[in-house]
C-alpha cells in the first residue's frame, strides 16, 4: 500500500556527522595496496555462549541482537587485541538496493550490506558505558554480505523480523550462536582504530574488517528492507534501508593487514 515511503535519505545521515576535531573517524575506504601487513597479527579467537543471547530489537537505526554481557561467556580475543572483549550485540547495514549498502568499502567496492560484532574490554572496565567512552574500549569485527545462496544460520534471525517491524519493538530471542555468521576464514583480516559509525562516534574502537565475505539470500536482505525506522503511531513509516554512514577520511591512519 502507499503507505509506506521509502525513505531516501533518514535524517540522522543527512549531515556530515563528523565529530569536531575527529581524526579517527568510521567507516573508511580499504585501500588494499596501501595496507600494512603485520606478522604480529594473531589469529582472531572467538568464544560465543549461544545461551548468553538474550533480545532483537528494533531501535529505529538498525535491529541489535543483544547478549547477555555481566559475565565474561561470549568474549572475543587474540588478532590486534591485547585484552579480552566481551560481545554486547551485533547489527547490520544495508541498502535499498544490492548495489550498496556496507559501511566499510574495499578498493571502493561497496557491498550489499555488513555485519557489525559489537565487543568491549572487560579487563579494563567494567561495563559498556565506560569503555565506549575509552581509547582501546571496543573491538568491533566487520563482515560483508553478499547476495548469493541462503545462509541457513540467518534464517532463525530472519523469521524473527517480521515481530520488531517498527522502531522500539523488542522480541525476546534465544540460542543464536554468532559464530555462524563469521567466514570460514577468520584468520584474513585488515584492521585500524576508529569510531562508532552512528552517533556518539566516539573514537573507541579497534576495527578487524574480515578479507571473506559471507553469502545470504536475495530474500533473506529483502526481509531486512522491510523493517521500518519509524515507530508504529507514526502517520508516515520510513523503510529501514541505506542504514550506512558515508566514509570518512583516513587522516594518515594505517589498515593493517594480517595476511601478505
Ligand atoms: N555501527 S557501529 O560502529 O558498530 C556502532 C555504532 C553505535 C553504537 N552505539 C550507539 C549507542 N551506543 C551506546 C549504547 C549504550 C551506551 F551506554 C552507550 C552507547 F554509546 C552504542 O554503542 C554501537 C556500535
Ligand atoms: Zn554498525
Amino acid at each position: 500500500s502507499s503507505k509506506y515511503v521509502l525513505s531516501q535519505v533518514h535524517p540522522m545521515w543527512q549531515g556530515p556527522l563528523a565529530v569536531p576535531g575527529g581524526d579517527r573517524q568510521s567507516p573508511v575506504d580499504i585501500v588494499v595496496r596501501a595496507s600494512v601487513f603485520d606478522s604480529e597479527l594473531k589469529p582472531l579467537v572467538n568464544n560465543y555462549d549461544p545461551d548468553t543471547c538474550q533480545q532483537i530489537w528494533n531501535n529505529g537505526y538498525s535491529f541489535l541482537v543483544e547478549y547477555d554481557d555481566t559475565t565474561d561467556k561470549s568474549t572475543l580475543k587474540g588478532g590486534p587485541l591485547q585484552d579480552k572483549f566481551r560481545l554486547c550485540q551485533f547489527h547490520f547495514h544495508w541498502g535499498e538496493s544490492n548495489a550498496w549498502g556496507s559501511e566499510h568499502t574495499v578498493d571502493r567496492k561497496l557491498f550489499p550490506a555488513e555485519l557489525h560484532l559489537v565487543h568491549w574490554n572487560s579487563d579494563k572496565y567494567s561495563l559498556f558505558e565506560e569503555a565506549v567512552m575509552e581509547d582501546n574500549g571496543l573491538a568491533v569485527i566487520g563482515v560483508f554480505l553478499k547476495v548469493g545462496k541462503r545462509h541457513e544460520g540467518l534464517q532463525k534471525l530472519v523469521d524473527a523480523l517480521p515481530a520488531i517491524r517498527h522502531k522500539d519493538s523488542v522480541v525476546e530471542f534465544n540460542r543464536f550462536d554468532p559464530a555462524c555468521l563469521l567466514p570460514s576464514n577468520t584468520d584474513d583480516y585488515w584492521t585500524y582504530h576508529g569510531s562508532l559509525t552512528t552517533p556518539p562516534l566516539t573514537e573507541s574502537v579497534t576495527w578487524i574488517i574480515m578479507k571473506q565475505h559471507i553469502e545470504v539470500s536475495h530474500d533473506q536482505l529483502a526481509v531486512f528492507r522491510s523493517l521500518l525506522f519509524t515507530s508504529a503511531e507514526e502517520d508516515v513509516q520510513k523503510s529501514m534501508v541505506n542504514n550506512f554512514r558515508v566514509q570518512q577520511p583516513l587522516c594518515g591512519r594505517t589498515v593493517r593487514s594480517s595476511f601478505s
